[in-house]
């Protein structure tokens, strides 16, 4: 084995090795099955250990996985810091070490900002592939920073919506974002405005508070466009309030224990599927203070182990898992090495 130094594999490369999550799909389907069958599918992953620096309201997260099936072996370390106005810095940053399992040495040191963008996206798509309701038309997406737009990237790579919405706390950020990505989006006003009717809706933002509430939702009902659609127009009206939340909600953001994207009504009426139990359990604003039921993990609906159940409404609350990052530098790495 040499003891050649580690190379460096910057954003740009990355991006160049890496230019659409989609690539990611069969590694990361693979590994998230391979997560939720235990110790038999090879996956080590603790919990990843979040260390808070207090006077800035930021946060630095370290998370290792070795994944057997791929024979590879990574830490990725990750910052994350509250919005500031006086900050110029992306809120999320990152660097991922790989290393040869063999004998322990560092291989690699790649740039982790596009690496988390892209597998991120993958794995909300990966959901929404299993959840969405069938037809899906509508996507909507709350937020416009850098997941919002690796997931519109991803999503309108692989699914086939006919309407894009977008809303965003400052708008001028959507209307940004919208004119940027080259496709139609409806940049829309209110969060109210940007879900009625929507079949699958994205939140990607750093909000510490719900941003999507459950009475947008006639209670009680899974309500998704095939239904709309059957009803008449009149008991619609009659029956629920005017808004219709989508059926296949994406839920990235609010990863700290206090943080909120999602009320206790949308929690408690939707099946849960969540990336990890242990981590949902340990680290979900949304899960832990909703108390909301985990019905599955994802690994399981792609074992076949638990149904996805498409035609209920659906929560997939995405944490972000270390050995999503393992699969993702791999990829990278092996590409810069078949190139180098
Ligand atoms: N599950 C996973 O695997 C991962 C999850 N994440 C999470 O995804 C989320 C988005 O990350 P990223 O796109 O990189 O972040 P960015 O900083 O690029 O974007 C943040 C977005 O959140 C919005 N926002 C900030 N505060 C609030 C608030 N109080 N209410 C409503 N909207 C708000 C911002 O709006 P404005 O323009 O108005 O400031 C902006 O649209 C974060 O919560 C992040 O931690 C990130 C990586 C991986
Ligand atoms: O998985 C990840 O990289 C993160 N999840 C939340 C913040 C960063």
């Amino acid at each position: 084995m040499s003891s050649a130094p580690p190379v460096f594999i910057s954003a740009a490369d990355v991006e160049r090795l890496l230019p659409r999550a989609s690539l990611l799909l069969p590694g990361l389907e693979a590994a998230l099955s391979n997560f939720s069958a235990g110790p038999a599918g090879g996956v080590e992953q603790p919990l990843r250990a979040v260390l808070r620096v207090r006077p800035y309201r930021g946060f630095l997260g370290v998370m290792p996985a070795y994944s057997a099936a791929d024979d590879a072996l990574s830490t990725k370390l990750v910052t994350f810091y509250e919005p500031r106005g006086d900050s110029a810095a992306p809120s999320h940053q990152a660097t991922v070490l790989l290393f040869d399992p063999r004998c322990g040495a560092l291989r690699a040191v790649l740039d982790g900002a596009v690496i988390t963008a892209k597998r991120t996206a993958a794995v909300s798509a990966i959901a929404t592939k299993l959840l969405m309701p069938r037809p899906a038309a509508v996507l909507c997406i709350l937020g416009a920073g850098v997941q919002a737009r690796s997931h519109y990237e991803a999503f309108t790579e692989l699914f086939d919506f006919t309407e894009v919405r977008l809303w965003n706390r400052t708008e001028q950020r959507a209307l940004q974002l919208a004119s940027s990505v080259g496709g139609a989006v409806r940049v829309c006003g209110t969060v109210r405005d940007a879900v009625c009717g929507a079949d699958v809706i994205v939140t990607v933002t750093m909000a510490t508070a719900p941003i999507l509430f459950g009475e947008w939702v006639k209670p009680g009902a899974h309500i998704n466009g095939k239904l709309l659609t059957e009803t008449a127009p009149g008991l619609l009206m009659e029956n629920m309030r005017p808004l219709v939340a989508g059926d296949a909600v994406q839920s990235v953001g609010a990863s700290r224990p206090d943080w909120r994207e999602l009320d206790d009504a949308l929690m408690k009426s939707s099946v849960l599927v969540v990336d990890s139990r242990e981590a949902a359990l340990a680290e979900s604003g949304d899960v832990i203070l909703s108390g909301a039921e985990i019905f599955a993990e994802l690994g399981e609906l792609l074992k076949g182990t638990k149904p996805a159940q498409p035609e209920k409404t659906t929560v997939f609350k995405s944490l972000g898992m270390a050995v999503e990052d393992t699969v993702a530098a791999k990829f990278v790495y092996d590409a810069w090495s078949a190139g180098n």
